[in-house]
């Protein structure tokens, strides 16, 4: 017997929250772009009608693609339409050019506005939490494209997503320590997770940069692929140790070469070098298409299972780290973005850390006299 005589209403209802007002194109930098790409059978390179893969760009490359305001809005855009798009498959992050994925919050917009405003960086924090959230609720998998540095809150909203797949150019690492932040933007709950605790207790705090292949090894990201190009032939980034494992006892791989000439000629061949981002564009289209092949409710059970754990301490401690870092905003956040934001004034992108903690063991006050005599002065 047939069910035709249940009343159903087949109207496809619509679920997005807003439009695309949060988004920008190529020439509207700092902006985030959205773009939806046909999903593509890798070994035929055939496209499947409509079906999509959903692309959030971040697209400040003058300032290392660092988020503003704006931008946070519209990767939060990004991934609600992602998720709630019908014909989407996954959602790709990443930015526009070779150097960075992304360097964190816009150090011009913490210094020059929200450092010494609590209150409006307290709101800027919902909107940044806001913005982890939208990346770890997205119910499609979400792959971090790594295109270049992966630095500061950009090691934050980079790991917040399912798998990384990086240009081998790329490294990671924190700064909050040296700039006046702590890493509670994901950081601080994600890379004990992700990598071991002692490594990632030092990766967090030192703000020591690491290669995209010591991450491999270290299990933080899925895959590294080279970006050079020389004809025909794929060139490793000649700045990292990629061919051996062990010199002298110590493991080598992924570590920067030690001969300073070296790293210069190196850093000059990386800048004149044509660069193509083919290798890395296959291995997420790769990924892709094995998602696409598989059932879709249970591919986003699975990772919500395994995200799950990722949020468990995320959830917990979003709140309260919102609460420190508005605090922060009147004390060292401004300093330390204050030093990084006019190293083009006084010649140095840091505090005198020295001198702060000397004022400290005497008991100074936070005040303008201690900000006046730890900040470079004007060349
Ligand atoms: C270490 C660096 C990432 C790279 O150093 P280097 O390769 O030497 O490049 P620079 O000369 O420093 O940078 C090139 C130009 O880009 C500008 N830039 C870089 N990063 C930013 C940024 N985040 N915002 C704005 N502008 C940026 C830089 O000023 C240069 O411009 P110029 O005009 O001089 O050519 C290094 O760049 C670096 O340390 N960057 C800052 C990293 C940082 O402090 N980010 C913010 C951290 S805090 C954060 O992200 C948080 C997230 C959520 C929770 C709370 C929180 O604090």
């Amino acid at each position: 017997m047939s069910l035709d005589w249940v009343p159903r209403d087949h109207e496809l209802r619509d679920h997005k929250l807003f439009g695309d007002q949060y988004w920008g194109s190529d020439d509207d930098a700092p902006c985030v772009v959205y773009t939806k790409k046909p999903l593509t059978n890798p070994k035929s390179g055939e496209e499947v009608p409509g079906l999509y893969v959903a692309e959030i760009r971040l697209n400040n490359p003058r300032q290392y693609n660092s988020y503003t305001t704006e931008m946070v809005k519209g990767v939060i855009a990004g991934f609600g339409a992602a998720s709630g798009d019908r014909s989407v498959v996954a959602a790709v992050f990443t930015a526009t050019g070779f150097d960075a994925f992304c360097t964190g919050g816009n150090t011009k917009e913490y210094s020059e506005y929200y450092s010494r405003r609590p209150n409006e960086y307290g709101e800027y924090m919902d909107l940044f939490n806001g913005m982890v959230d939208a990346i770890l609720m997205c119910k499609k998998p979400t792959l971090c494209r790594v295109n270049g540095m992966r630095v500061a809150g950009g090691q934050e909203i980079g790991m917040a997503c399912d798998l990384a797949f990086a240009s081998d150019l790329a490294i990671f690492g924190q700064a909050g320590a040296r700039h006046g932040s702590a890493p509670d933007g994901g950081s601080t709950d994600f890379l004990p997770w992700m990598l071991n605790m002692e490594d990632a207790m030092w990766n967090c705090v030192s703000c020591e940069m690491w290669s995209a292949y010591k991450m491999k090894a270290k299990n933080l990201i899925s895959k590294v692929v080279p970006v050079i190009k020389d004809g025909d032939k794929w060139v490793r980034n000649p700045m990292i140790i990629t061919d051996k494992w062990i010199e002298d006892g110590e493991v080598v791989y992924g570590e920067y070469l030690k001969d300073r000439d070296a790293i210069k000629a190196a850093r000059a061949q990386i800048k004149e070098a044509n660069k193509s981002f083919e290798l890395l564009d296959k291995e997420v289209g790769k990924v892709v298409w094995t998602f696409a092949n598989l059932f879709p409710g249970c591919v986003m059970k699975s990772i919500d299972g395994i995200r799950a754990k990722k949020k468990f301490f995320w959830d917990q401690a979003k709140l309260p780290n919102r609460h420190w870092l508005m605090a922060n905003m009147n004390y060292e956040a401004y300093l330390g973005f204050g030093a990084f934001n006019t190293k083009k004034i006084t010649g140095t992108d840091t505090i005198d850390f020295i001198k702060m903690r000397q004022l400290i063991a005497e008991g100074a006050e936070a005040n303008d006299a201690m900000f006046e005599a730890v900040l470079g002065k004007p060349k």
